[in-house]
């Protein structure tokens, strides 16, 4: 019986066809895996036929129904693994698979394809062209170097004539895939050294030499997890078939599964990378992974907001299908997860505030104790240096180190400081409430004298954790007993939006050697990536474990499409017009309501949106009232509630220069500079956040002054 497996280009297609041609696919797929290979050969109603003029011999089309073939590479060599590439409609059918050429990389043993025919008659004009460049891409490298990386000689010569990165990434719809991604991590400066280590020695099955010949084409689809799916049991076809297919429960990026499916590391490890490099996604395979090593290990998969929280539950429910190890996994909140352990290790929780209504509190104190300080300074001295160092007396807040904040406190002041917090608390329990976190201050202590066996886990998955609050940190470490596997940690310092400041060594979360960063970026175009990449331009980004600086570098998309749009109106009337026309376009583009969110930093802009779309005839909905996929509407959200979410277009409207950065959450430099720079970063990462939530395209707009942050796209250079 042939053997079935299903290439990533079948899946592009397979997922927009029709339900009718969908049911022809897996028709036609039942019927493959019931018949001898001899019997496929001769059945009349597959038709399985050679291409005329194919460059690759295997090429073979098989009829779906009138219209619609599916192209297929058949074994020549004895093997028995039949491999889907496309469903395409008849005519395109041919075009598509007579140019095509696979093809097994001899560095990582996996099959790639090429474009040969558009690559023959590419290179040599562009060799003409490249005679006469003053300088060349890869001249730095030898051509044994880059065969030893697995570039082959016709690459080699297309190598050869690349002048710069944008006509690397011209290249790239017709290069192989390992050997293109090779070129790009050395046409970002990485050493052929580490590109070895990195992609090739990591793809190259076990034991296998240069020298070795390149086996059967069912071992080089063996070889090729990234890209290609594999049918291994009889019924395994249907379940494939049948689900919303999502590549990314299948097709993980070799550095994704390195990361995800390590048996075990000695302790806590953590995953960075740029928005949209599939940090989630490593964050889902990894609880996936500690939950097939123990049938009794439970598991917590924690989050930021309840919203994220919701939506992890479900893909990691997908990505399971197992409601017995589902049950083993717990998907909340920090904050959440330290009331329930609050209520059930001290019984009664008093009820908690949001960060405004904590103001107001401040704001009073301060207004009877007759401070010179603003309830903002307070709000951050409280935030940064008490819950931050966990100081719970006057006498260890005399002494407590106050590094990151600009302004000095004499002993006087600090005391004067301790008494606020001394009447802030005493009015919160007067009132019966409580911050969130005091509420995980409470919770980690509890934690700390807890038996972890009822009230622990065996391991912590922590998504997002650029936000996360030293205090709520505490919480983490306090429930899971510090070992192999302990922590699993993912986020992007470059989203940081609530302004934490951590040091995980100081809190026991020490990741040395256990820090590893993705690079590519799967859900936005590279056009939508530079763009926002701009917004940061200059700034210093503190790294996760708050040991140093991170960075972007060779951060990058294999998706290319339009350029954002960035547009500044005479009034908001007519920037307003401006975004409903836009929107009229995407949907006239066959983009769904719910494909597309418009964000701003402030509701109140969000309420303007909604009602002109509405008179447009166009519905909407909220982000915050978690509208289901099945809930038609164009999606409309602040800034700070798009973190974590992806849509094919995102408008941000509204980035004026008094939005933001938006005044009032900015603390002046002459109250303290440290805040102030902290607080201007904040305010640009949130911009950032926003606009690498596309997919497809991006808009921005503002009237009158536009946003400082994005000068480079208003008509000057970036800052
Ligand atoms: N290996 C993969 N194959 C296909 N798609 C992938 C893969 N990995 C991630 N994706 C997709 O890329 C998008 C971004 O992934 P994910 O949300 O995990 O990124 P992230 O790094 O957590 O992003 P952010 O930090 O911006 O929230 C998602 O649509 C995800 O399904």
């Amino acid at each position: 019986m042939p053997q079935l497996a299903f290439a990533n280009t079948f899946w592009e297609s397979f997922d927009v066809l029709e339900k009718p041609i969908k049911a022809g696919v897996r028709k036609a797929m039942a019927k493959f895996q019931q018949l001898t290979i001899a019997d496929l050969h001769a059945d009349k109603g597959l038709h399985l036929e050679s291409v005329n003029n194919a460059r690759d011999p295997r090429m073979r089309t098989i009829r779906i129904n009138d219209f619609w073939r599916g192209v297929v590479l058949a074994p020549d060599d004895g093997s028995d693994t039949f491999l889907l590439l496309n469903v395409v409609p008849h005519d395109r059918a041919y075009t598509w698979a007579a140019k095509r050429l696979y093809t097994v990389n001899t560095a990582t043993r996996a099959l790639e394809v090429r474009n040969v025919v558009a690559l023959e008659q590419l290179t040599p004009t562009l060799e003409k062209a490249a005679a006469k460049a003053p300088a060349l891409l890869f001249a730095r490298h030898s051509d044994t170097v880059l065969r030893q990386l697995g570039i082959d000689d016709q690459v080699l010569r297309a190598v050869r004539t690349v002048i710069d990165k944008p006509q690397l990434e011209a290249f790239g719809m017709l290069l192989p895939e390992d050997q293109f991604e090779v070129l790009q991590y050395l046409a970002e400066g990485f050493s052929p050294d580490d590109v070895y280590r990195d992609l090739v020695a990591e793809r190259r099955p076990a034991g296998a030499t240069p020298e070795q010949p390149s086996g059967s084409l069912a071992a080089a689809i063996a070889n090729t997890a990234s890209r290609i799916m594999l049918v291994t049991r009889p019924d395994e076809l249907a379940e494939i078939l049948d689900k919303p297919f999502a590549a990314w429960r299948v097709f993980l990026h070799p550095s994704q599964r390195r990361l995800a499916y390590r048996v075990s590391y000695k302790g806590p490890a953590q995953v960075t990378g740029g928005p949209g490099t599939g940090k989630t996604v490593v964050a889902l395979h990894r609880v996936k992974h500690l939950l097939s090593r123990s049938a009794v290990s439970r598991v917590l998969l924690t989050t930021y907001t309840n919203a994220l929280a919701a939506a992890l539950r479900e893909n990691l429910a997908l990505l399971l299908g197992d409601e017995k190890q589902m049950a083993r996994v717990e998907v909340t909140t920090v904050n959440a997860l330290a009331n329930r352990t609050v209520r059930a290790l001290a019984g009664r929780v008093p009820t908690p505030i949001g960060d405004a209504d904590e103001r107001q509190v401040w704001r009073r104190v301060c207004r009877r104790l007759t401070l010179p300080w603003t309830e903002q300074f307070l709000v951050q001295e409280y935030r940064h240096v008490i819950l931050a160092h966990d100081v719970r007396s006057r006498e260890e807040y005399r002494e407590v180190s106050r590094r990151g904040r600009g302004s000095a406190l004499g002993p006087r002041q600090r005391d004067r400081v301790w008494d606020a917090v001394e009447m802030f608390s005493a009015e919160l329990a007067a009132a019966g409430t409580i911050t969130h976190l005091q509420v995980c201050a409470r919770a980690a202590q509890l934690l700390g004298e807890a038996d972890l066996g009822v009230h622990g886990f065996d391991h912590l998955v922590v998504d997002e954790a650029q936000d996360l609050h030293p205090a709520q940190w505490r919480v983490l470490r306090a429930a899971v007993v510090p070992g192999p596997d302990d922590l699993f940690i993912t986020g992007d310092p470059h989203q940081r939006i609530y302004d934490s400041r951590v040091s995980l060594g100081v809190l026991g979360i020490s990741v040395t050697g256990r820090s590893s960063r993705l690079r590519i970026n799967y859900r936005s175009t590279e056009e939508i990536l530079v763009w926002s990449t701009a917004v940061l331009v200059g700034s210093r980004i503190d790294d996760l474990a708050g040991e140093g600086e991170d960075s972007l570098t060779g951060y990058r998309s294999l998706l290319h499409g339009k350029r954002p749009h960035a547009k500044g109106y005479a009034t908001s009337q007519a920037e307003v017009a401006g975004l409903v026309a836009r929107v009229r376009e995407w949907l006239a583009q066959d983009v769904q309501p719910n494909e597309i969110a418009v964000c701003a930093r402030f509701n109140t802009t969000l309420g303007s949106v909604r009602d002109e779309l509405s008179a447009a005839g166009i519905p909407s909905v909220w982000v915050r009232d978690h509208p289901g996929t099945e809930v038609d509407g164009v999606r409309l959200a602040t800034m700070h509630a798009m973190k974590g979410l992806e849509f094919r277009c995102v408008a941000v409207v509204g980035a004026t220069a008094r939005a933001v950065p938006f005044a009032k959450e900015i603390t002046p430099p002459e109250v303290d500079l440290l805040q102030h720079e902290s607080d201007v970063l904040r305010e640009r990462c949130l911009l950032f956040v926003a606009s690498t939530r596309a997919r497809e395209a991006l808009w921005v707009s503002w009237s009158g002054a536009p946003s400082p942050f994005l000068d480079f796209a208003a008509g000057s250079p970036p800052r």
